[in-house]
């Protein structure tokens, strides 16, 4: 939608310290709303009763239409199911060809992506390094810290939307799991063809 009347300028509050607002309310996301994504479904259920909390984001409210330009923090905290860092969900956009650019400003982890056609990749988070998401592919922030939330600033076109079918139902083909010590790429044992 574009309008030719006046819109006021919005002003937004987040600290690039914490990743938190204190003027728009969080998206939380728990373990029971996500267990099911885990290699380790055992290990997610026991995480589920108590309800761990893995991730919020803060998505400042912008129209969802074209011209706009959506934006917030997201802290994914560390923790494991099993052997298998925290993540978030993960979706393609359902506008597939739009794309969206993460910066780390705290923690350590990885942003996983693939495309329909099962191309694969993933790009280191540290701080001070930014990962561009190319349009058509899904993407998924990982946690591969012991100790520190992974806190990210996003931005991506307003008319994207989120589709979380596809990845709900079948997963990631890779996984991001502690193997010695350190993170390891693996196949996914869930991912169904
Ligand atoms: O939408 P998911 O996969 O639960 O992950 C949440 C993150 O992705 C975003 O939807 C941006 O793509 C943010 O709102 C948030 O950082
Ligand atoms: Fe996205």
């Amino acid at each position: 939608m574009s309008t030719t009347a006046p819109r006021p300028a919005v002003v937004t509050d987040f600290s690039l310290v914490t990743g938190l607002s204190r003027t728009r309310k969080p998206l939380q996301r728990r373990m029971s709303a996500m267990a099911g994504m885990y290699a380790d479904q055992r290990a997610a259920e026991r995480l589920a009763e108590e309800d761990v909390l893995v991730y919020e984001f803060f998505d400042m409210g912008v129209p969802q239409s074209s011209g706009e330009v959506a934006y917030g923090t997201s802290i994914t905290y560390p923790g494991k199911v099993g052997d298998e860092y925290f993540m978030t969900k993960g979706h393609f956009h359902s506008v597939l060809d739009t794309a969206e650019i993460y910066y780390c400003l705290r923690g350590r982890g990885l942003m996983m992506m693939e495309n329909p056609e099962g191309d694969v990749q993933w790009q280191e988070f540290t701080p001070g390094q930014g990962v561009y998401v190319p349009g058509r592919y899904a993407h998924r922030s990982i946690n591969t810290s012991p100790d520190e939330p992974l806190i990210t600033f996003f931005a991506f076109p307003g008319h994207a939307g989120h589709d979380y079918g596809t990845i709900e139902s079948k997963g990631f083909r890779k996984i991001v799991v502690e193997r010695d010590g350190a993170p390891a790429v693996v196949d996914n044992p869930k991912w169904a063809r």
